[in-house]
């Protein structure tokens, strides 16, 4: 694929702001792929294989050639050179869900390709661990997840991604949709 062609949506965000559902969004209404990572987290209840997230051990975790990887609450979370290929393949543009930490080295190591990189932010962040119940998550592994360091870090926009980061408010669902649009409309993709 011409190298020119390729396009990148980095999206990040706190636990349950709605990283992948802005992302299945960009799957299903602009048909872009999804770059598949690598966790040693277990699945949760509707999670795949190989579809939401190469779920590894601890010991074939390390297998992969990664292009950064991050320990966050408690488990290991890597992108691969192997599944950013694998999504270029099947489409010119993809989409990757990462924490902040994982956005600043994947800045530093992708560069000839176009990005746009996108924090995802809740306007009333009391909704995220309702919003996160109803994902199928027992309470408690959802207060270990809030309260870790990464994710209070996560919570509001790191100053080192304010110069590149595009912030797309979360609140209500309709409203959301129009502000990817019109983001990806200003970035100067065909909507
Ligand atoms: N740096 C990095 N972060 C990742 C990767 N894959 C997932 N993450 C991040 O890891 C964090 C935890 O992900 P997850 O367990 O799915 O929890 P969620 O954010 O509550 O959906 C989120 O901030 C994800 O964006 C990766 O390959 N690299
Ligand atoms: N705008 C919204 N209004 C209400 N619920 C939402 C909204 N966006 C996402 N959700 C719900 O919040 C939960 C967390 O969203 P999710 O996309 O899984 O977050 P993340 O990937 O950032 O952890 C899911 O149950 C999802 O359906």
């Amino acid at each position: 694929m011409d190298e020119k062609m390729k396009k990148l949506i980095v999206i990040c965000g706190a636990p349950g702001s709605g990283k992948t559902t802005v992302q299945n969004y960009l799957l299903k209404k602009y048909g872009f792929q999804r770059v598949i990572t690598h966790t040693t987290r277990q699945p949760r209840i509707m999670e795949k294989n190989k579809v939401d997230y190469y779920f590894e051990s601890e010991d074939s975790f390390y297998k992969n050639h990664f292009i950064e990887y991050v320990e966050y609450a408690g488990h290991m979370y890597g992108s691969s050179y192997e599944g950013l290929e694998l999504a270029f393949q099947k489409s010119d543009t993809v989409t990757i869900v990462l924490d902040t930490k994982g956005v600043l080295s994947y800045k530093k190591a992708i560069k000839d390709i176009q990005t746009l990189f996108w924090y995802i932010k809740v306007p009333d962040t009391k909704q995220i661990s309702g919003r996160i119940l109803k994902r199928g998550e027992s309470e408690q592994e959802v207060a270990k997840r809030l309260t870790s360091l990464e994710a209070r870090r996560d919570m509001t926009i790191p100053q080192k991604l304010v110069p590149f980061c595009t912030v797309i408010e979360n609140g209500v669902w309709q409203n959301t949709k129009h502000i990817v649009n019109q983001t990806l409309k200003d970035a100067g993709f065909k909507v």
